[in-house]
């Protein structure tokens, strides 16, 4: 039976992150993808524009409708906007106790803008990372959690790794795609047991919701697979597909999307 799978996130009306990314990595990697909105972003591959953020207790009818009704077998977590939509998931979460949580803790844009309130970092930090499995954090978020200057080299990336544990992370995959060089390096830390996890650097622009892509593709693969590191390991290697599909794309004059194409003929 294929996975039901929920995305929690924002929305990208050009299609490359947020829910529009989701729902496709979810159909990309065999799971039945759903969605509930923290947040209508009015962005494109240029740029964030504006952001409306919806109530929280609506943001709870979401998930309270949809979990009443539907068996949620995973669930990925973007965009969360403020602490109050922070708390309002941690309450959800505390009352279904969803299986195989991933949080992709966003916190900017590529384009520099803000899709975090920046006093909302304690409570994801204290609120909602002890409550899910895995966190996929990229540098700067990383060094935003900790309280800590942004790591400059793959060599520092174990011991961050096991500082990001220690706040309550149960698996850490820290994503260096922000690192210079010619491979793209994360690392997967969970159990006490650190895994590099390497793939070549695809020189493309189309790079838009490369997090959100690899997050999602995680989510949809976790029930299909053993483990972690086996859900981890196909989704960075099904992100890596999409990076250099995304050559066919003409989609924007800024970062285009990640993009896999599958059709069905
Ligand atoms: N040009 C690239 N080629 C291959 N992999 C990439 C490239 N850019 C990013 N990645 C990978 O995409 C994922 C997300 O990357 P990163 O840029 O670190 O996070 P975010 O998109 O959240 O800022 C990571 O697995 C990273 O290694
Ligand atoms: C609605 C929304 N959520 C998340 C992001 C950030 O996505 P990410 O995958 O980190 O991609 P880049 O912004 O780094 O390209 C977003 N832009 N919008």
């Amino acid at each position: 039976m294929a996975p039901n799978v929920l995305s929690i996130a924002g929305t990208d009306p050009s299609g490359g992150a947020g829910i529009q990314a989701d729902l496709k990595a979810f159909s990309a990697n065999g799971a039945y993808g759903m969605s509930v909105i923290t947040a209508l972003v009015a962005q494109t591959t240029t740029g964030v524009v504006r952001v409306q953020e919806v109530a929280p207790d609506f943001v709870t009818d979401q998930l309270v409708t949809l979990l009443d009704d539907v068996r949620v077998d995973a669930v990925k977590i973007g965009m969360l906007a403020n602490a109050e939509i922070i708390r309002a998931v941690v309450e959800v979460l505390d009352r279904y106790s969803p299986r195989h949580v991933v949080l992709d803790p966003v916190m900017v844009a590529k384009s520099g803008d803000r899709l975090l309130a920046p006093e909302a970092v304690g409570a994801l930090r204290e609120q909602l990372l002890p409550r899910v499995d895995l966190i996929t954090p990229n540098l700067p978020e990383a060094a935003d959690l900790l309280g800590e200057p942004e790591i400059t080299d793959v060599e520092q990336m174990p011991a961050q790794a096991e500082r990001l544990s220690a706040l309550g992370a149960k698996q850490v995959l820290l994503k260096g795609g922000h690192f210079d060089g010619g491979d793209s390096v994360d690392l997967l830390h969970g159990d006490g047991v650190s895994e590099f996890l390497g793939s070549e650097r695809v020189e493309t622009t189309n790079d838009h919701g490369t997090g959100c892509t690899l997050s999602a593709a995680i989510a949809a693969l976790r029930p299909q697979r053993s483990g972690w590191p086996e859900a981890v390991r196909e989704a960075k290697l099904y992100l890596t597909e999409a990076l250099r599909a995304s050559e066919r794309l003409e989609v924007g004059r800024g970062h285009g999307p990640v993009h896999h194409f599958h059709t069905w003929w």
